[in-house]
């Protein structure tokens, strides 16, 4: 294969920042045999051949989380290289939903507030997404 075949395939992936009234965000821990495991992260998965992000997004939340997206916009775009894996983060801010999101797949899940996101150990490419957060007025 030349040089220029061997970039790595880069793995899309719909994640939702999902924002309570109380300005919370709804975050989960990944389970032990999952890549990045164990780390907290921002509810989501793989965009599937044929669906958009916005698809990919309100299936993957009613899926992990059991939430109907009704509204979200874009928050940012994320290319992380893992050695193993490199992923493409695009992620949306669920500004509207329906149900009150849980760990359907079983996993630890809760509401934590902006300014404690800090303390919690999330994937090296989630980095510039808690800045952000952290950053805006009023968090
Ligand atoms: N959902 C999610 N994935 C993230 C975040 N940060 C991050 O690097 N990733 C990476 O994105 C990739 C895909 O996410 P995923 O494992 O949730 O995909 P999925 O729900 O389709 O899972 P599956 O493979 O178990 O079916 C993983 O390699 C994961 O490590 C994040 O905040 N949320
Ligand atoms: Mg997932």
């Amino acid at each position: 294969m030349s040089a220029a075949n061997t970039a790595k395939k880069s793995v899309l992936v719909a994640v939702g920042v999902i924002e309570n009234a109380q300005g919370e965000i709804f975050i989960c821990q990944r389970n032990s045999n999952q890549h990045q495991a164990n780390k907290w992260e921002f509810p989501g998965g793989k965009v599937e051949t044929g669906e958009t992000v916005a698809q990919a997004l309100a299936r993957e939340l009613a899926e992990e989380v059991g939430i109907t997206v009704l509204a979200c916009e874009p928050f940012m775009q994320i290319e992380h290289d893992y050695g193993d894996k490199h992923v493409t983060l695009a992620i949306r801010k669920v500004t509207a939903f329906n149900g009150e999101p849980s760990g359907l797949e079983g996993q630890p899940s809760r509401w934590v507030a902006i300014r404690e996101l800090e303390q919690y150990d999330f994937p090296e490419a989630n980095g510039p997404i808690v800045e952000k957060l952290t950053a805006a007025p009023g968090a």
